[in-house]
């Protein structure tokens, strides 16, 4: 949409609820006009204007400070007024709804940063990062977030999605002079410059996914023989009853998942059913499921009976071969008659008693501010979304380079193309209107 096209939007940008000053933010070319009415005088851009609000009869509503910002140096980039209340819902409301009589529309949720974005202001791993900075649930992920939002992620995306480029036409231009040999036509350094893309693109992933974890948290799935307590320990992590437990072996035999906070952290939780040589169709099909589980966990919480922890081990260290960290913890050591010495990367305790509880909680604890890998890396958020586009990335690249290796220069381009594209859909530069659709809409209204 051309942007005078475009209508004006208005929403209460503070959170719902009262505070002590709530704010209303018009955008649009009309937003001037409207916020000038409602506020019965003239703005001057960037200068606070203490003022009465009034409602579309011209009956005061409310005194705050409005403030206008002329496109395109707004978050928007469209002009936008900015009204500031007492932050009263009722007044609030109001205050909406004498912009809109006057002519704005209320706005869908995210589409400030929907506008911002086709302003050219953010790109879209930036708009996103806006709404994982809202939402972030601690220090560590909001610094990232931040960082998303800085362009982080996006330059180093970008940088790869220059190099391919560069590659892509150098790969278009020899299907030009088909008849010669790629390595008359620098093919070694083609070569080069597609090990270094796969080189980048790998590191880029790993960051990817460490930032994945820092805005979504951690996954961990509770694994273990039959009958060691991992439900008994579901249920003492998230303080309910949540799961049955009883003495038969190959009691629970669905997921069950839980979501606790570590640290403002989520943690999300799967009791699995335990993992035995035989068992009937629903118990084997329960542990078909917990192996499927622990392909995509962060983390496994692996539970054994204190009294015999080698019992059932050779099924668990199958099942927990592709999980990156892992967290040994023997139960019923209420059981045992002396409390054995402490280890490194294995705890006793009683999911019965609560006994080492407490340790396991700060154990887990340790996992939530590690999650980043450090403070240090300069750490960026990222989605789900962004970490497969970079697979896919990586996939096509891998084709492309075998493809090259047979001469097959079109096959070659074309698998670069894929690449390429998968890259630029994490920043919009490609992207289709219900991809869009879909991520502004997972934001707050007024955002
Ligand atoms: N009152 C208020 N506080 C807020 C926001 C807001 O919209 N209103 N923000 C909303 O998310 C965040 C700040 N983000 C903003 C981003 C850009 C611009 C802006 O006007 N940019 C212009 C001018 C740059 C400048 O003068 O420094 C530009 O980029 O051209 C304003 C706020 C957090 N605090
Ligand atoms: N003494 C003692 N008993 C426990 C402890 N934790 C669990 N139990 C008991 O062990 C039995 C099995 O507990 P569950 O939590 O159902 O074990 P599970 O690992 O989920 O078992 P499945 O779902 O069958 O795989 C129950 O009778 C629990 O009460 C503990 O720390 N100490
Ligand atoms: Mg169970």
């Amino acid at each position: 949409m051309e942007p005078d096209a475009r209508d004006t939007i208005a929403a209460i940008a503070t959170a719902a609820g009262s505070g002590g000053v709530g704010i209303v933010r018009l955008s649009g070319p009309r937003a001037r006009a409207i916020g000038e009415a409602v506020c019965a005088r003239a703005l001057r851009p960037r200068h606070a204007h203490h003022v009465r609000f009034r409602d579309s009869d011209g009956g005061a509503l409310d005194d705050g400070i409005a403030l206008l910002f002329r496109a395109p140096a707004s978050y928007t980039g469209e002009d936008v007024v900015e009204l500031q209340a007492h932050g009263s819902p009722a007044v609030l409301h109001a205050l909406v709804a004498a912009c809109v009589a006057r002519g704005a529309r209320r706005a869908r949720p995210g589409e400030f940063s929907e506008r911002a974005f086709l302003e050219g202001r953010l790109d879209l791993a930036q708009a996103e990062a806006v709404a994982d900075l809202i939402a972030a649930a601690d220090l560590q992920a909001a610094r990232a977030a931040r960082r998303a939002l800085d362009g982080v992620f996006s330059r180093r995306v970008e940088a790869i999605a220059e190099t391919m480029l560069a590659v892509r036409v150098h790969v278009e231009a020899a299907i030009d002079f088909a008849d010669e040999p790629i390595d008359t036509l620098g093919g070694a350094a083609l070569r080069t410059r597609l090990a270094a893309l796969d080189e980048a693109l790998d590191v880029l992933l790993v960051d990817a996914e460490r930032g994945r974890r820092l805005r979504d948290g951690l996954h961990a799935v509770i694994v273990g023989p039959p009958n060691a307590g991992k439900s008994s320990l579901l249920n003492a992590l998230a303080g309910s009853d949540r799961a049955i437990v009883t003495d038969v072996a190959g009691t629970t035999r669905d997921l069950l998942h839980e979501v606790i906070r570590v640290d403002g952290m989520e943690l999300s939780l799967v009791d699995t059913a335990g993992l035995r040589d035989g068992g009937d169709a629903i118990e084997r099909e329960g542990m078909r499921r917990a192996t499927a589980e622990l392909e995509r966990a962060d983390l496994a919480i692996i539970v054994l009976d204190a009294r015999d922890p080698e019992h059932g081990r050779r099924s668990v260290d199958a099942a927990i071969a592709t999980v990156p960290r892992r967290l040994w913890l023997h139960n019923k050591a209420d059981l045992l008659d002396a409390p054995p010495a402490p280890a490194d990367d294995t705890l006793w305790l009683s999911a019965r008693t609560g006994q080492g509880i407490e340790a396991l909680h700060r154990r887990l604890s340790e996992l939530a501010a590690d999650r980043a890998g450090g403070e240090a890396g300069g750490a960026f958020t990222a989605r789900t979304r962004h970490v497969e586009a970079l697979r896919e990335a990586r996939s096509e690249l891998a084709d492309a380079r075998v493809h090259l290796e047979h001469e097959a220069l079109e096959l070659a381009a074309e698998a670069l193309r894929g690449a390429h594209d998968a890259l630029g859909r994490i920043t919009g530069r490609v992207h289709a209107d219900d991809l869009l659709g879909h991520i502004f809409s997972s934001f707050c209204i007024g955002k």
